[in-house]
C-alpha cells in the first residue's frame, strides 16, 4: 500500500533575519506556512440566491451546476441551475460526443494554465468559449462536506461581489457550484504581488509607495464597511495589466459588527499581527499585515512564521540591516504600521493623509487623461500584435503550401509512423530514433498541484478525470501516448505523481492546445532527408497571444 508521506519541516536558522530565499523556480507553497482553519461561522445564509438551498451536498444534486449569487437579495432572478450557453454548448459539442457529461467549467471554458494555488482553492486561467476573452477561475480544493462549510466558502463569494466595483480589489464576474466545489470566474491579472517581487527582487521606492496608495485605497473601502480582511499579505494582492495593484482573496473577511472574536480566523502567522494571539480582532490588525508586507517588498526580507525574530519584528524591533536601505519616511511609515500596540497604529484614513501619498493623489488627478490614453494606447498596440501574429501564421501557411505546390518536401506514406494532426491520424517522417509505432508528441505541461494536507483530491486530478470521463467516449487518435501531455511551459520536473497515478488517462483526446506544438522527432531537422512535414501545421494557429482583443 502507497504511504503518503508527510513534507519535512523546514529548519531555519533562527538567529537572524535574511533575504529571501529563491531556488529557481517559484512555488509559493512551498514558503508558506500552513493555515489553521478553524471555527469561522459568521456566515448568515438567509440572502443566498440558489434554487435549491437545501440538500445540496447530495450526489444528484450536486451534479447540476448552480449560480450563485448574493447581489439584489433573495428575489435576484439569474441564481439557479445553470442554462448551457448556445456558444458553450456548440463548442461543448464540437469536442465530444459527450459533452451532456462534461462539467459546466468544461462546458463554458478552455483551460489553459494554472496560475497559482493557496490553502483552499487553485486558480487557473482559462478562455471564455462564449467571448473568447481571458479569465481566472478559482475551483475550491476540499468538496463541501456539510452546508457549514459550503456557506463558508459562499462567504466569500458574497465579498468578492461586494467589492468588484472598487478600482483596487479584484473584478469579480460570477460563481457557480457542481459536483460539491465552487467555481469562481474573475478578472484575469498579471502575478500576484509576491511573484512580482520574486521577479523584480529590488523594487524602487517610488513603486512601493505607489502599492502602498493602492492598498489603502482598497483596503479602505473594507474598512468603511466595518469589514477585516485578516488576510492581507503579498500573495493575496493582485497585479493587472495596467500595474494597478488589487486586492483579492475575500476567504476570511469578517464583519466587526456582526462576527464576534471567536468565529475569526486568523490568516497567515507570518504577517499576523501580534494581539491576533490574545484574539483580538480588528482593523489595526490589517494595518500591521500590510505594514509588514511593505518592509517585506522593499527590504526582500523573508519574513519569519514563527520563533524569536517572529517576536522580535512584533515588539517594534526592525533588523537595522534590512530597514537602513530604505529612505527614513518610509522606515517611520512602516514603523508605526507595525506598532506592537494596536491603538498607536493610524488607520487608512490617516495613512491616506500622508503628505508623500496626497501629493501622489493629486499628481494622479491631473494623469487621469493620460492614463486613460495610454491604457487606450496599449491595448490598440496589444490587439495590432495579435492581429500580426495572426498574419505570420497565414504567411507561413502561404509558404508552406507553395513548397508543397513545387514538390520540396516528400510525400508521406501510409507505412510510416502516425503521428497527431488536428483531429486525424497522419504520417510523420521516420526517425532513426524511434522504431516503435507513434511518436511522441510533446507539448507543455500544467504543473502539478502542490501536496496540502486535508484535501479531497487535487484540482488538476479532478479536471483530468473529466478528460479520461470523454477519452472512454470519444475517438481515439494514433498520437495518443503516455508522454501526451498539455499547456503551459512551466516546470517539466512537476510531471510527477499526478502523471503516474493517471497514466491511462494520457491516453486521452489531445487538447485543443492553440499553443505551437512541438512534435518531438518529427522536426524538419531530425529527419535525415531534410523533408518538410507540412500538414501538421495546417490546422493550426502557429502563433497566438494570450490578450483580449479590444
Ligand atoms: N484573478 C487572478 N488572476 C491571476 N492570478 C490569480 C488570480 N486569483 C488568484 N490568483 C493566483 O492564485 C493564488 C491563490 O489564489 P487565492 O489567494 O485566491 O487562493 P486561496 O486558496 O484563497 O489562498 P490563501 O491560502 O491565501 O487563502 C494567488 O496567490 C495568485 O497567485
Ligand atoms: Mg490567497
Amino acid at each position: 500500500m502507497d504511504k503518503q508521506r508527510l513534507p519535512m519541516p523546514e529548519i531555519i536558522n533562527d538567529d537572524k533575519h535574511r533575504h529571501k530565499q529563491f531556488n529557481g523556480h517559484f512555488d509559493s507553497n512551498r514558503f508558506r506556512p500552513p493555515k489553521v482553519k478553524t471555527r469561522y461561522i459568521a456566515v448568515e445564509n438567509n440572502n443566498l440566491n440558489r434554487s435549491q438551498s437545501s440538500g445540496s451536498c447530495s450526489a444528484n444534486n450536486s451534479q447540476i451546476a448552480h449560480a450563485i449569487s448574493f447581489r439584489g437579495g433573495s428575489e435576484c432572478s439569474d441564481a439557479g441551475i445553470l442554462p448551457t450557453s448556445p456558444s458553450a454548448a456548440a463548442a461543448a459539442s464540437s469536442m465530444s460526443t459527450t459533452s451532456c457529461n462534461m462539467s459546466h467549467f468544461e462546458q463554458c471554458f478552455e483551460r489553459l494554465t494554472k496560475l497559482g494555488e493557496g490553502s483552499f482553492g487553485e486558480v487557473f486561467q482559462v478562455r471564455d468559449r462564449s467571448d473568447s476573452r481571458l479569465y481566472a477561475v478559482k475551483i475550491s480544493k476540499q468538496l463541501f462536506r456539510g452546508e457549514q462549510y459550503r456557506a463558508e466558502r459562499l462567504e466569500e463569494v458574497r465579498r468578492y461581489e461586494e467589492f468588484s466595483g472598487h478600482e483596487n480589489c479584484i473584478r469579480f464576474i460570477r460563481a457557480w457550484e457542481q459536483y460539491d466545489r465552487l467555481f469562481m470566474q474573475m478578472e484575469l491579472c498579471r502575478e500576484s504581488l509576491e511573484q512580482y517581487l520574486y521577479r523584480c527582487r529590488h523594487i524602487p521606492e517610488d513603486r512601493i509607495w505607489h502599492i502602498l496608495l493602492d492598498l489603502l485605497r482598497g483596503l479602505k473601502s473594507l474598512h468603511d464597511r466595518n469589514l477585516i480582511h485578516l488576510d492581507i499579505k503579498l500573495e493575496n494582492v493582485l497585479i493587472d495589466d495596467d500595474d494597478t495593484c488589487k486586492l483579492a482573496d475575500f476567504g476570511l473577511v469578517i464583519d466587526v459588527d456582526k462576527a464576534n472574536n471567536h468565529q475569526a480566523t486568523e490568516g497567515d502567522s507570518r504577517y499576523m499581527a501580534p494581539e491576533i494571539l490574545q484574539g483580538h480582532f480588528s482593523k489595526a490588525a490589517d494595518i500591521f499585515s500590510l505594514g509588514i508586507a511593505m518592509l517585506e517588498l522593499s527590504c526582500y526580507m523573508d519574513l519569519p512564521s514563527n520563533g524569536p525574530l517572529w517576536h522580535e519584528l512584533r515588539q517594534g524591533k526592525l533588523p537595522e540591516e534590512f530597514i537602513s536601505k530604505i529612505s527614513v519616511e518610509l522606515q517611520q511609515v512602516i514603523k508605526c504600521m507595525m506598532s506592537p500596540d494596536p491603538r498607536q497604529r493610524p488607520t487608512t484614513e490617516q495613512l491616506l493623509a500622508h503628505p508623500r501619498l496626497v501629493r501622489m493623489q493629486k499628481q494622479e488627478k491631473s494623469m487621469v487623461t493620460l492614463k486613460l490614453l495610454s491604457k487606450c494606447f496599449r491595448r490598440s498596440r496589444r490587439a495590432f500584435w495579435l492581429k500580426m501574429c495572426n498574419l505570420k501564421t497565414a504567411a507561413y501557411r502561404c509558404l508552406f503550401y507553395l513548397l508543397e505546390i513545387l514538390h520540396l518536401y516528400k510525400p508521406i506514406t501510409s507505412s510510416q509512423t502516425p503521428m497527431y494532426n488536428g483531429n486525424t491520424a497522419t504520417a510523420a517522417p521516420s526517425s532513426p530514433s524511434t522504431s516503435v509505432a507513434g511518436v511522441p508528441r510533446l507539448e507543455f505541461q500544467l504543473v502539478g498541484s502542490t501536496p496540502i494536507g486535508n484535501r479531497d483530491c487535487y484540482i488538476s486530478d479532478f479536471l483530468l478525470a473529466m478528460d479520461m470521463d470523454l477519452s472512454q467516449h470519444g475517438t481515439p487518435t494514433a498520437c495518443e501516448r503516455e508522454n501526451l501531455v498539455n499547456s503551459t511551459p512551466i516546470n517539466h520536473n512537476h510531471l510527477t505523481a499526478n502523471r503516474q497515478r493517471s497514466s491511462s488517462a494520457r491516453k486521452t483526446r489531445p487538447e485543443k492546445s492553440n499553443l505551437l506544438s512541438v512534435d518531438e522527432n518529427c522536426s524538419f531537422a531530425s529527419s535525415p532527408s531534410k523533408v518538410l512535414e507540412t500538414s501538421s501545421f495546417r490546422g493550426k494557429k502557429l502563433f497566438t497571444l494570450d490578450v483580449d482583443e479590444e
